[in-house]
C-alpha cells in the first residue's frame, strides 16, 4: 500500500512478559498494519491452548509448529508480528525474521518480566518451582540471540504500554526513508 504509514513488516522479539503481544497490537493499530501473534495463530489452527500442545507434543512439537507458523506469517506484507519468546532459538526463524522485516527487541529486566508473568498460567516454561530463576536462565541464553536479530532495541522498564508504542513509532519513523519528518 503506497499511502500507508511506515510500510513493511515489523517483528517483535523478546522474553515472556516483554510486551510483544500487547505492544505489537498497539503498533499495528498506529501503523494500519494487520496484527498477528504467532502463538494465537497456532492456537487458532490447532484449536487448543499452548500449554496443551506442550503437554501432548512436548516443547519440540511446539517448536516445529512455531517454525512453520513464522515461516508462513513472515512472508505476508505490511504486518506486525508478535513472536513467541523462544522463536529466536531456531536459526531458520532468525534468518526469516531478519530477511523479511524490521526486527524490534523489547528488552526488560528479569524482575519486570517476572512481575508481568507471575499470575499467568498460560506459559508452560514458567510453571516451575522457581519461575524467576527460569527467566534468569532464559535471559542469559536468549539475550544475545535477540540482539543478533534486532534492528532496534527498546528498553521497556518503567514505561507504560502507550508510551512504548509511541516511542517505537517515533523511532521507526526516524529509520524510515519515506517517513515525513
Ligand atoms: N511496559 C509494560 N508495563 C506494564 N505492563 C506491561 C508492559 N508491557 C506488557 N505488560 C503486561 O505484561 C503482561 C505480558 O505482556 P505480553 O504482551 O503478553 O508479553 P509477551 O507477549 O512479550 O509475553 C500483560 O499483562 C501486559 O499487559
Ligand atoms: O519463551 C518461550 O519459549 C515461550 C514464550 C511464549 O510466548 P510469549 O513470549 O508471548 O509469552 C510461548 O510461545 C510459549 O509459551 C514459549
Ligand atoms: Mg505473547
Amino acid at each position: 500500500m503506497s499511502g500507508m504509514k511506515l510500510p513493511g513488516n515489523f517483528f517483535l522479539v523478546g522474553l515472556m512478559g516483554a510486551g510483544k503481544t500487547t505492544i505489537g497490537r498497539a503498533l499495528a493499530r498506529a501503523t494500519d498494519h494487520v496484527f498477528y501473534d504467532s502463538d494465537h495463530e497456532i492456537e487458532a489452527r490447532t484449536g487448543v491452548k499452548i500449554p496443551l500442545i506442550f503437554e501432548v507434543e512436548g516443547e519440540a512439537g511446539f517448536r516445529e509448529r512455531e517454525a512453520a507458523m513464522i515461516d508462513e506469517l513472515s512472508t505476508l506484507k505490511d504486518i506486525v508480528l508478535a513472536t513467541g519468546g523462544g522463536a529466536v532459538i531456531n536459526p531458520q526463524n532468525r534468518a526469516h525474521l531478519r530477511a523479511r522485516g524490521t526486527v524490534i527487541y523489547l528488552r526488560a529486566s528479569v524482575d519486570d518480566l517476572y512481575a508481568r508473568t507471575m499470575h499467568d498460567r498460560n506459559r508452560p516454561l514458567l510453571q516451575t518451582e522457581n519461575p524467576k530463576q527460569r527467566l534468569r536462565e532464559l535471559f542469559e541464553v536468549r539475550d544475545p540471540l535477540y540482539r543478533e536479530v534486532a534492528d532496534l532495541i527498546i528498553d521497556t522498564s518503567r514505561q507504560t504500554v502507550q508510551h512504548l508504542a509511541q516511542q517505537l513509532l517515533h523511532e521507526l519513523e526516524l529509520k524510515s526513508p519515506h517517513a515525513p519528518r
